[in-house]
């Protein structure tokens, strides 16, 4: 069975890689923008399921020219992480820019917020049972795939203009939900959490390794 970690994420990554299971990794790009009536749980939910299925595509392209390098199942683990603040509703993501990511950092000051990462584990196989019926090439089909989000509350101490442009500056908040990372620099920022923390790197290892073992537990559906 192979695993395959759907995300450009060096966190991720790097987070994965401390369970010492083998994985390969695969970049996908995805139009992240949140629809305006869309509630936090259906963004990120909707978030790792396109992930997963432009996974599948890249993949299913990749088997056309190369069968070899693919075992008979796989799962594709993809992950979205946002900031949530207390009102429930409004979400954080990566700072457009310099003000985008000010008027985020203003909400959070001396608050308390919540990160949520969802991880989708989709179990394919590659099956040449139900082949493409007219090239007769083997295609993947899901078996399974299910889906976990998990929840942390950070609180931030009380941001100065000073703090938030040397950060900004930094460029570590660029690419990271809610502009900051936990896990360099931004970390001075953050009194408290209640919660996983692997979680707000952007991908909870426990619930994770779970969700591995449990989207290949067929048997019990
Ligand atoms: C809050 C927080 C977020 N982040 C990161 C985790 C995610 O990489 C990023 C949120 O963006 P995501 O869209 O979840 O992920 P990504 O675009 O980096 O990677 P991919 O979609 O290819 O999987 O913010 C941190 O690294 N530290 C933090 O403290």
């Amino acid at each position: 069975m192979d695993i395959i970690l759907a995300s450009g994420s060096p966190r991720r990554r790097e987070l994965l890689e401390r369970a010492q299971l083998e994985f390969s990794t695969l970049s996908v790009d995805v139009d992240e923008t949140k629809h305006d009536d869309e509630s936090p749980t259906d963004y990120i939910e909707r978030m790792v399921a396109t992930k997963a299925e432009a996974a599948i595509q890249q993949l299913a392209s990749r088997l056309k020219t190369d069968k070899s390098c693919f075992s008979d199942s796989l799962i594709i683990l993809t992950s979205d992480t946002i900031g949530v603040l207390a009102d429930g509703q409004t979400v954080l993501v990566k700072p457009v820019d310099r003000e985008h990511a000010y008027s985020m950092w203003q909400q959070m000051s001396d608050n308390v917020h919540e990160v949520w990462t969802a991880v989708q584990a989709t179990y394919v196989s590659l099956s040449s049972k139900v082949a493409n019926s007219s090239t007769h090439e083997p295609v993947f089909q899901i078996i399974n795939q299910q889906r976990i989000t998990e929840r942390t509350e950070v609180t931030f101490i009380a941001l100065t203009a000073e703090m938030m442009s040397n950060y900004w500056e930094s460029g570590e908040p660029a690419d990271k939900a809610g502009g900051y990372g936990i896990q360099g620099l931004g970390a001075i920022w953050v009194s408290r959490i209640n919660g996983s923390y692997t979680n707000v790197v952007g991908l909870p290892l426990p619930q994770t390794l779970a969700l591995i073992k449990n989207v290949t537990d067929i048997s019990v559906k």
